[in-house]
């Protein structure tokens, strides 16, 4: 059976622009959840923030994906779960034909194929890896724009997708202004900080971890 339910809106320009401007780690520094494991990004320096448009395949069956492929729209980012499976179902012609449409990246929870030719075309991916063992079209299953799982997260249609360098992180539509105003306001205090330990300050001064280290210290062994 094959289930195409109707994406969320676009995302609204200011959650782009505001997270596109923050690290992932930064967010990472905050909070463990949200962050797919497992995946690697295809190239690095690489960055996107984009509407999840999520697809799950059965395995071995890329059906929904070819249509995902050609349905996916500007500012999305694909989004596929391969139920556990590990080959790839993501190659050069549905990364072609998903960047024409105007996705601004992908996150596969199997792997990728025709990697020499994503590269030349630039799409951002994340996967779990690379492998000559492909998906087929055999019109067994699939759903598109449903809830998935990609590396122990759950994604839903329309989440905010945020990838760069670092990795990979889902956020909800509704806190991202918020969470990307607290990252840029973490980002901040860096240049300062910087500068003074350039002329002697310390870094376990200033992230409190001196003070811990200090109140926790046994008596001295003689
Ligand atoms: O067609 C597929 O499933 C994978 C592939 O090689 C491509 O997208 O070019
Ligand atoms: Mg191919």
């Amino acid at each position: 059976m094959f289930v195409r339910r109707q994406a969320p809106p676009a995302l609204d320009t200011s959650i782009v622009d505001a997270l596109s401007k923050v690290q992932t780690s930064t967010l990472g520094h905050l909070r463990d959840h949200g962050f797919p494991r497992g995946l690697s990004p295809i190239r690095r320096p690489l960055g996107f923030v984009g509407s999840a448009f999520t697809v799950r395949l059965p395995h071995l069956d890329s059906t929904a994906l070819h249509v995902a492929a050609d349905e996916v729209r500007p500012g999305d980012v694909l989004v596929i779960d391969q139920s556990g499976d590990s080959r790839s179902c993501f190659g050069g012609m549905v990364a072609f034909t998903s960047a024409a449409r105007g996705a601004v990246g992908a996150v596969v929870s199997g792997s990728i194929n025709d990697v020499d030719e994503i590269l030349e075309l630039g799409l951002p991916v994340f996967s779990a890896g690379v492998s000559a063992r492909t998906t087929r079209i055999l019109g067994v299953e699939g759903a598109i724009n449903v809830p998935v799982t990609v590396g122990g997260v759950v994604i839903n249609p329309g989440d905010v997708v945020f990838g760069d360098s670092d990795g990979v992180a889902v956020i909800g539509r509704e806190e991202a202004l918020e969470l990307a105003a607290v990252l840029a306001g973490k980002e901040a205090l860096e240049p300062e900080l910087k500068e003074k330990i350039t002329v002697g300050g310390k870094l376990s001064e200033w992230s409190g971890a001196l003070a811990h280290f200090e109140a926790g210290l046994g008596a001295p062994v003689e």
